[in-house]
């Protein structure tokens, strides 16, 4: 392997989607020998663990229809746990640094209804307190990490730095500015002036299929290439990265690897986030009820197609990119799940539908709404996830699903549904047509009706 490329940038949370997309775009372009990763890990030290053995290197293996095709990354230049605060501060103060990319999950944004950073959690006060009293102080949760990474950078006078956010949000470079600047007004309104008008906050749609690693994988790696790696990662063969941001320390030229530069990220990433993100959760709720494990075995069961299909069709009539494009962009997505070298575990997948639905399901359910339409796919997938939360189905895991647990386990299913429904949207459950429709679609994912049938 060629040496690692210098540190000009910042991850957070180096788990499987960063190293198939980012350090895979990051590898890929024509300038790569000029653009290091100083690596951190969201939350615990597992992947940092496994990697900083091997040098930050790992093997990412794409699988296609056609087989596994492996390659050696080698971008991340430096591997760091979360708990190592003091170079998370030394790499946001080096002026070499241009770019923090970050995955840290949905819920890593702690956004409370508003968009605005949810001071009603712990984590959130916790860490409040802690970088109130010491501004080099460690903190835990991804805005305040961001918001004192930036305060280190401010005290070297290290100047501007661009924050690209790589989560599955609508408008996640906003999602992470209001996060970031919430933290800094509540320890130091300075600080917040700063951040508001130095930092630029890009926003991007990023798209690859990554699952988690699994065993096999690690034989596989061995049994293609010689060697022992404690944690490859498996994607699939395609990729898209659209980004808008000003990037005024610079980045690297990612256009030479495919991604695009644009000016307006938001019709790619609702198309991406209703069509492909929509029918993931989809699929993992109603997909599981049906007995399925993976999302290739889910697509192919033709009720849950159907499903899928109602489910596009009203999403893809609120969508601005033109209707053709949309129609190959449902078709390319069949084959990605149909994938049959990526096993996608819908049990994964299911995680965290407190705050994936509302940004997946309940735009298209508005705008069928206010069109006069009960929308029976989204339907389908706000029943599936009920009967989930009733213990259906993928296992629930989600931090934030308190609410919704306490209303769908309240008593029979035509009494919980509206209060279901307001978990994601006050006011959702007094529409009775839908909650009508819900019902209908629950009935039709009950186990005995479908073997039934
Ligand atoms: N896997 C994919 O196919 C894919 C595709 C597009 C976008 N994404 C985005 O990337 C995110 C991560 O996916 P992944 O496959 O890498 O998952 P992963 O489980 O491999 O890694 C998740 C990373 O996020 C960190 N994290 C988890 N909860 C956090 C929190 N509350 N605060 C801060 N960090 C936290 C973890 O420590 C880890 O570093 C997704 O949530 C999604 O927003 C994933
Ligand atoms: O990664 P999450 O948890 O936001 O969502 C699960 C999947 O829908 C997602 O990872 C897709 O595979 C991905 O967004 C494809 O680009």
């Amino acid at each position: 392997m060629p040496p690692a490329p210098p540190v000009r940038m910042i991850h957070l949370g180096i788990g499987n989607f960063h190293r198939a997309h980012q350090a895979w775009y990051t590898a890929h372009a024509e300038d790569a020998a000029d653009w290091g990763y100083a690596g951190f890990t969201g939350n615990s030290p597992r992947i940092s663990d496994a990697l900083a053995p091997q040098d930050g290197l790992y093997t990412l293996v794409t699988q296609g229809a056609d087989g596994d095709h492996p390659e050696v990354i080698g971008c991340l230049a430096e591997v760091h746990p979360a708990a190592d605060h003091e170079a998370l501060l030394t790499a946001f103060a080096d002026p070499k640094v241009a770019v923090v990319t970050i995955t840290v999950t949905e819920q890593g944004y702690l956004r409370g209804p508003d968009g605005r950073l949810d001071t009603s959690q712990d984590v959130v006060t916790d860490d409040i307190a802690t970088a109130g009293s010491d501004p080099r102080a460690a903190v835990v949760s991804a805005p305040a990490r961001i918001a004192m990474g930036l305060a280190a950078r401010r005290a070297a006078g290290a100047g501007a730095i661009t924050i690209l956010s790589c989560d599955n949000l609508p408008a996640n470079g906003e999602a992470a500015r209001q996060v970031v600047i919430d933290f800094a007004e509540a320890v130091d309104p300075e600080l917040a002036a700063w951040i508001a008008a130095t930092v630029d906050f890009a926003t991007s749609m990023v798209d690859r299929i990554t699952p988690a690693t699994t065993p096999a994988l690690a034989a596989r790696v061995e049994e293609l290439c010689g060697w022992v790696d404690a944690s490859p990662v498996p994607t699939e063969p395609f990729h898209e990265w659209v980004v808008a941001g000003r990037f005024p320390a610079g980045r690297p030229r990612w256009e030479t690897a495919g991604a695009r530069m644009v000016d307006d990220v938001e019709p790619y990433e609702q198309r991406k986030l209703w069509l492909l993100n929509g029918s993931h959760s989809l699929l993992a709720y109603a997909g599981s009820i049906r007995g399925h494990e993976t999302v290739e075995q889910a697509i192919k069961d033709p009720v849950c197609r159907g499903w899928v299909e109602l489910f596009w069709a009203e999403a893809s009539r609120h969508l601005v990119l033109p209707q053709e494009e949309n129609v190959a962009y449902r078709q390319a997505l069949v084959e990605r799940f149909e994938n049959p070298n990526i096993r996608h575990n819908l049990a994964q997948i299911a995680h965290d539908g407190s705050t994936k639905l509302v940004v997946r399901t309940l735009p298209t359910i508005r705008e069928e709404r206010a069109a006069g339409r009960v929308p029976r796919g989204c339907a389908t997938a706000l029943a599936a996830w009920t009967l989930h939360l009733r213990g259906l189905g993928a296992p629930v895991a989600d931090r934030l699903a308190g609410p919704a647990l306490e209303a769908a386990t309240s008593g029979p299913l035509d009494a919980v549904v509206p209060k279901v429904l307001d978990t994601l949207a006050p006011g959702l459950g007094s529409d009775t047509a839908l909650v009508a429709c819900v019902l209908e679609q629950a009935a039709l994912l009950d186990p005995e009706v479908v073997q039934a049938g």
